[in-house]
């Protein structure tokens, strides 16, 4: 039986000859339940970026080639040499002298190579690598990951969006002992109601119109492994009453049987929407809230951490200069407009505005003007955009947050008032 790793590859195939070597790495990954994205594209600095590269070119070619480069340094690299027939592998140890990585000879090497990707992926998921920062708050965080990580208990996380949770589901799968086993994810609020419970469950032939063949769901698919379910909040209540089925007792019916199929999946959930709140409207079963919120992390905005803002955009620049092959640095200017923005899209918000910096920047130090353009204009009014910041947040607290007091006193419309509440990244705290 194949193995199965929680992993995930980027293969290059430096020409089309190795396009089929590559090709049949790929199907003996996917084998392994391993995603795979199979680029061909000529040797170049995007070299580092792949996982693999798959390549029968000659060691003292790659070797001439690396030195054209500029790829010399040593561990620079973390891309991988496949090569065949095995014996030639002796011969691609300059290669990897010369920094491209390890070198592991196919088909002999590849189950270990994967193996250990995958666990080296999964320490770094569950570690320093993936969910950066030195703030107090993450510091707790990843110890706190890597003690829930340990049982088996159904998590829920909560926190503005972009704020990682994703991540931190991922770092939890990747610390667990399920990390061996898959990890799905669906999007609760990308579906519609009625797709939800056919995308979970699955469902027979002929369940309902269109159901030609029958078709294993979600739960299947992460048998064994864990299960992330974002935006539970969006989920519709009748699936709500059968997920709370499905932790009572470890088991669900497929859409249109009878027969009852067992479960053995540790649920992680994700929320950007409060669901006590959600629970008092009755958009969220309160049962269902209890049982999920087990072990409750609750991810800190990246205004709360804004000692992390400098250490996560020298890590995003980095991975940018690597996609578009130049070295950049941040300018003092532009450093100080990260440091000042509210951050309301938090590290998502930051990822992005980085990579398209380093895409506008024509110069060697990225500037002011480089920026997106919010956080332009938030540079620009940063006198009077903190006034008003500060004028509102007062009023919030003094007023208990009664939104139609504040708006009476400030002289807006409602509709004003809740924009910059958007704007500000200003949530209504949790009572
Ligand atoms: N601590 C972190 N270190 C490094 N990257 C991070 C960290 N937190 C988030 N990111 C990055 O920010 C982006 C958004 O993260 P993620 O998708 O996990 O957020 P989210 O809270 O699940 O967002 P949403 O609620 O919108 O689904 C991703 O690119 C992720 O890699």
């Amino acid at each position: 039986m194949a193995a199965h790793y929680n992993a995930s590859f980027t293969l290059m195939a430096a020409t089309q000859a190795d396009l089929t070597l590559a090709g049949r790495v790929a199907r003996s990954l996917r084998k392994q339940s391993c995603a795979v994205e199979l680029r061909e594209q000529a040797l170049g600095r995007d070299s580092l970026g792949c996982d693999a590269l798959i390549s029968h070119t000659s060691a003292e070619r790659l070797g001439r080639l690396f030195d054209e480069l500029g790829l010399q340094t040593a561990g620079q690299g973390r891309g991988m040499v496949l090569i065949h027939p095995e014996p030639e592998a002796a011969h691609y140890a300059l290669a990897l002298r010369r920094g491209l990585g390890d070198v592991i000879a196919w088909p002999g090497e590849l189950d270990s190579w994967c193996r250990q990707h995958s666990q080296r992926h999964g320490s770094e998921a569950a570690g320093n690598s993936a969910l950066l920062g030195q703030s107090i708050a993450m510091r707790q965080l990843r110890q706190r990951v890597q003690r829930i990580a340990a049982y088996d208990s159904t998590v829920l996380l909560s926190g503005e969006t972009g704020t990682g949770k994703e991540c931190v589901a991922n770092a939890i799968h990747a610390a667990s002992p399920r990390r061996g086993q898959p990890m799905i994810s669906i999007n609760c609020a990308a579906l519609p109601d009625l797709l939800v419970e056919s995308e979970l469950f699955g469902y027979e032939r002929g369940a309902f119109t269109g159901a030609h063949s029958s078709q294993a769901g979600k739960f299947a698919a992460a048998e064994g492994g864990t299960l992330f379910l974002d935006e539970i909040g969006d989920m519709p209540l009748c699936a709500q009453a059968k997920i709370l089925r499905v932790i009572e007792n470890q088991e669900y019916f497929r859409l249109g049987s009878t027969r009852a199929q067992h479960s053995n999946v540790r649920l992680i959930a994700a929320t950007h929407q409060p669901l006590d709140e959600l629970c008092r409207q009755g958009r969220f079963r309160l049962d269902l809230y209890y049982r999920l919120n087990v072990a409750p992390i609750e991810l800190p905005s990246l205004r709360e951490r804004a000692e992390d803002i400098g250490l996560l955009a020298e890590q995003f620049l980095r991975e940018s200069c690597q996609r578009i092959g130049r070295p950049l640095k941040l300018g003092a200017e532009a450093s100080q407009a990260l440091l000042d923005y509210h951050w309301p899209g938090n590290v998502r918000e930051l990822r992005n505005a980085i990579e398209l910096a380093a895409i506008n920047c024509e110069r060697q130090q990225i500037g002011l003007s480089d920026l997106p353009p919010q956080l332009m204009r938030w540079a620009s009014s940063r006198p009077q955009a903190q006034d008003e910041l500060s004028q509102l947040s007062s009023l919030l607290i003094d007023t208990q947050w009664n939104k139609s007091e504040v708006a009476r006193t400030l002289n807006w419309s409602r509709m004003k008032l809740y924009r910059k509440l958007k704007f500000y990244g200003l949530d209504t705290p949790k009572r």
